[in-house]
């Protein structure tokens, strides 16, 4: 018998929460308390709860039991955000196949910046210049300045901002009031000795406002252009505010603080909006971009029953959770990470090498598993995830260590993450190997059509070339998808020779479709890439990822780990930073000794500790922490190895 609650609730039912837990939740387990108080909460409120407490677990079913309500009155939609394409993707995957109507129009679930893009960017450029943006890309936005700027202001500004400059950069914008101003605060641009009157001022003022009108925006742009919507149009925020009934944002604490401001202004509204607002995340776990957040950009609403918490991690063991516990950065009165995960009770293990055995660390992690697997500790299932992590990809200095020099094979820029190659002859190369479709190579080889196109000033997306072609020619149409088709089965085949030859003999008559003839786009589509081997056996080849007992190790950063559930992890301690104490366990000796954190007032130990935390607390079984021998002897000697296993690698 449906048992229902009051009507801030939903009504929903016991019966609902069942059949989520159906859908979610492994065979045995069940959704507690805290957990359906947040579930049936349909207020403006925080989900603030450590790692692994099934905090998108827990959306996921007020998702699913939302989907059954709609479409709401007066067709209201739902917004759901995260930070990544890859979270947005993982909700899909989980419950889009029950969602019909949750992931179609009115409700939007997609990016905070692809929500800001397609409400507010493209609309207040379309208001003010009456044409279309090209392309809202950091990428192409860089490309575009660098095709256009002179040779003088270029040389400048490097010699001026040296590593810097690719941010410098995308740091202006341009008002008709003032000039060049900094795309953040709108306030002047003042760049130490270079006065307004330099020629080189002057060409940023001109080339920015070029770049503006042609629509050749960076993603900072696009935040000024929402600020600059809100600011002109101010009904906006009603509009959405009637449009969005509900907005959810998961992995809150990764917004910064464009994002979170833009999204306050409109949602929140001082407490008068009409929408239900709920923000949910772990602020400890604030480390998205490279650049760790030191600054505290979530503020908690204030009121009581504004925050709601739920206790303990599903996903930890009770002895790991005792140790992330320790590397929290902020931790009210009663804060705690307890491990609820009974499933396996295996301690943190410590491995320490020698320098010359940093290549044995790995295979060391796997033996490890393995011999778990062998003696049952634990089952590897379809589900099981097994992965390395550290958090530097690169160091000025090569006795510094990084991910790399634990294996030498990690690929810093892995192939499906990066659409951008140098030439042409790599995007062939580079598909994603993982998925081995010929969908992963056609998409690629019309990467490189389109940035052939650009080079040649012809602005298209993939699918739009495609559907330009499809109406206007089809013809070329017929012949372009031909082509593809036997240019990818051709890669798979590893003749890449040939299709590379056909491929570069096509490229004219793809100009002439609009006119163009090979001239800019010459050193793209003839130079050979020297960031890449041409190596044919590379391409069965899963990157970044070893297997040597059987199953596949991935080896990643830590931010690539973030809302992930392994089966083990192993952590590798990277150099960060500048001066002395570089290292995890030479900052955060105290927390591997089971002291809680404390050194708020030092930077680099805050940002240190958020990765640690985020990295420790990925495993469902097995944690092992890396630790070359000097840094262990010096720092970490007498830990405790009741709450340790010590392995060593000699
Ligand atoms: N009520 C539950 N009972 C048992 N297992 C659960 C429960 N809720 C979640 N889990 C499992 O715990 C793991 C972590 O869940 P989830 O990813 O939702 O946590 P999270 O709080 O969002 O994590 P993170 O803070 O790392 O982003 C998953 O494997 C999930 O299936």
């Amino acid at each position: 018998m449906p048992v229902t609650v009051d009507l801030n609730t939903l009504n929903i039912t016991t019966d609902e929460i069942a059949e989520s837990i159906k859908v979610l939740l492994p065979e045995g387990c069940f959704f507690d308390d805290e957990r359906i108080k947040f579930i049936r909460n349909f207020e403006t409120i925080d989900l603030q709860a450590v790692p692994g407490s099934g905090k998108t677990t827990a959306l996921l079913a007020k998702l699913l039991i939302l989907e059954k309500r709609l479409p709401l009155k007066s067709n209201r939609g739902v917004l759901i955000l995260s930070h990544t394409n890859t979270a947005i993707d993982e909700i899909k995957d989980k419950i889009g196949k029950y969602c019909p109507k949750l992931f179609s129009y009115p409700n939007f679930a997609g990016t905070v910046q692809s929500f800001v893009d397609q409400f507010l960017t493209i609309p207040c450029y379309n208001n003010l210049f009456k044409g279309k943006i090209q392309r809202i890309d950091n990428e192409i936005y860089e490309e575009q300045f660098e095709k256009n700027i002179s040779y003088g202001a270029k040389t400048a500004l490097h010699h001026k901002f040296q590593n810097n400059y690719s941010s410098f950069i995308k740091s202006i914008f341009v008002t008709n009031e003032i000039g060049l101003v900094d795309v953040f605060s709108f306030e002047e641009k003042i760049i130490n000795k270079l006065s307004k009157e330099t020629p080189t001022y002057k060409e940023l003022i001109s080339l920015k406002t070029q770049l503006i009108k042609k629509g050749f925006l960076n993603y900072n742009d696009a935040y000024a252009f929402g600020r600059i919507y809100l600011e002109k149009f101010p009904k906006i925020k009603e509009i959405l505010q009637q449009r969005f009934q509900y907005i959810f944002i998961d992995e809150m604490q990764d917004l910064d603080s464009q994002q979170y401001e833009l999204l306050e202004t409109i949602f929140f509204n001082d407490g008068n909006s009409k929408s239900i607002f709920q923000r949910i995340g772990d602020k400890n776990q604030a480390i998205y971009s490279g650049e760790v957040h030191t600054d505290e950009i979530w503020k908690i609403r204030e009121g009581e029953d504004k925050l709601l918490t739920i206790n303990g991690s599903q996903r930890l063991n009770p002895l790991i959770a005792e140790l992330v516990n320790c590397f929290a950065m902020y931790r009210d009165a009663d804060f705690k990470v307890i491990g609820k995960n009974e499933n396996c009770n295996l301690k943190p293990h410590l491995i320490v090498y020698d320098n010359s055995k940093i290549k044995s660390v790995i295979p060391k992690f796997s033996e490890i598993i393995n011999n778990y697997i062998l003696n049952n500790t634990f089952t590897i299932t379809p589900k099981s995830k097994f992965k390395s992590i550290g958090w530097s990809k690169h160091t000025d200095e090569i006795t510094k260590y990084k991910i790399s020099d634990y294996c030498e094979n990690f690929i810093v820029e892995k192939s499906i993450t990066k659409i951008d190659f140098e030439n042409l002859d790599s995007y062939l190369k580079k598909y994603d190997t993982e998925k081995k479709t010929l969908e992963s190579i056609r998409k690629n080889i019309l990467n490189a059509f389109i940035k052939i196109l650009r080079f040649e000033d012809i602005y298209f997306t993939k699918k739009e070339l495609l559907n330009f072609l499809n109406q206007n020619d089809d013809e070329q149409y017929q012949i372009l998808k031909k082509n593809l088709y036997l240019w990818s089965i051709g890669i798979i085949r590893q003749n890449f020779n040939d299709v590379y030859d056909s491929i570069k003999r096509y490229i004219p008559q793809l100009l002439n479709i609009f006119g163009k003839t090979i001239t800019s786009s010459r050193n793209f589509i003839y130079n050979t890439s020297q960031l890449i081997q041409i190596d044919e056996s590379s391409m069965n080849i899963k990157e970044n990822t070893i297997n040597i007992h059987g199953f596949d190790i991935e080896i990643g950063t830590v931010h690539s780990a973030k809302g992930e559930t392994h089966t083990a992890t192993l952590y590798l301690e990277t150099f960060y930073g500048n001066g002395n104490s570089n290292y995890e366990s030479q900052r955060l000796a105290e927390q591997y000794k089971f002291v809680d954190f404390n050194k708020f007032d030092k930077k680099q130990h805050i940002q240190s500790t958020k990765m640690a935390y985020v990295g420790f607390s990925r495993p469902t079984h097995l944690l092992c922490v890396a630790v070359q021998r000097d840094r262990y002897e010096s720092h970490l000697s007498d830990i405790d190895t009741n709450k340790w296993e010590i392995i060593y690698i000699t």
